[in-house]
């Protein structure tokens, strides 16, 4: 027996799954008890370990949730949107804090999950890195520090493969220089320019998103205004950031009291 905490991995076949389930097993502060792929895929009963071209690892990969949440201290959870709020359901069943790093959620999707948190810890971040979170909070700041004189414009890069846009971080810097400038971002955002769209409206919070090749996660915060401009920038070149992140975030949430946290909270900043 042993109280390191036992952590279940959904996605586990994804770009973000295979990066936690790496991380679960290099930490010695947990265990790898279960591994979750979408029902039909390849995977499902082999060894992760031998699935991933190494050695067996003694977890297979499973598409039961229930049967495998109930073994879990901890759920990190980087699938999609409609994955993501049945699992927000089971995880709290079992009792197990669920991570959740999808992207792409709806109003729905979040009251759903918000509904879940009563019964159980959930953190949950558009961006689980340490950078990132931090560079939320400087946005704030120079957002506070300026008025509508300067343009707020957040522009986002990344892999081809990425099927939500703006990133989950651009929304989360948008929303952070909203709250500095003491505003709703859904009053001001605008994103997805295309045409004869008219001048930019003063006060507006513009979004632009790149996709191309295998870039990880670039994120450009520009306050801009007649004659000079300020730019604040976090560059991701490895996926691991977010994996530590979120397993800092599953063992952080294992003494918590039911509710929703984000990295903010994990972090204590
Ligand atoms: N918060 C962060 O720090 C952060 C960092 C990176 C990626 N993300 C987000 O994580 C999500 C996944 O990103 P990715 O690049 O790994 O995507 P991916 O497409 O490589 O992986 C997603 C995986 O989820 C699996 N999946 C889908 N539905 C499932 C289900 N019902 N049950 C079990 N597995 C299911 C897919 O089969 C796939 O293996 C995206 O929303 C992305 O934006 C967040
Ligand atoms: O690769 C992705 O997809 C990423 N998604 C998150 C986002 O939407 O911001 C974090 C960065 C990588």
């Amino acid at each position: 027996m042993t109280d390191r905490p036992g952590i279940v991995i959904t996605g586990a076949s994804g770009r973000m799954g295979q990066m936690l389930i790496k991380t679960v097993l290099a930490s010695d502060k947990c265990r790898l008890v279960g591994v979750l792929e979408r029902t039909g895929h390849d995977w499902i009963g082999q060894d992760i370990g031998t699935a991933t071209g190494g050695q067996p690892v003694g977890v297979a990969v499973t598409d039961d949730a229930v049967e495998v949440f109930a073994k879990a201290q901890a759920v990190i959870d980087f699938t999609a949107p409609a994955a993501t709020v049945g699992f927000a359901g089971l995880a709290a069943q079992a009792r197990a804090v669920h991570v959740i790093g999808t992207t792409g959620l709806s109003d729905d999707d979040l009251k759903a999950i918000n509904a879940a948190a009563r019964h159980a810890v959930i953190v949950r971040a558009g961006n689980m890195s340490l950078g990132v979170n931090l560079l939320v909070q400087l946005t704030k700041k120079v957002a506070a520090a300026l008025d509508e004189d300067f343009d707020i414009e957040i522009i986002e890069a990344h892999h081809n493969q990425k099927v939500d846009a703006p990133s989950g971080t651009a929304l989360m810097l948008g929303e952070a220089a909203a709250e500095g400038r003491g505003v709703d971002l859904k009053d001001v955002s605008d994103s997805g320019r295309d045409g004869i769209t008219g001048a930019r409206k003063r006060g507006d919070i513009g979004f632009s998103a790149i996709r191309g090749g295998d870039i990880v996660g670039e994120h450009d915060v520009l306050f801009a205004a007649a004659g000079e401009r300020i730019v604040l920038r976090h560059l991701a070149t490895d996926r691991a950031i977010f994996a530590r992140g979120a397993l800092k975030a599953a063992l952080w949430g294992q003494d918590k009291a039911p509710g929703e946290y984000d990295m903010m909270d994990v972090l204590g900043i």
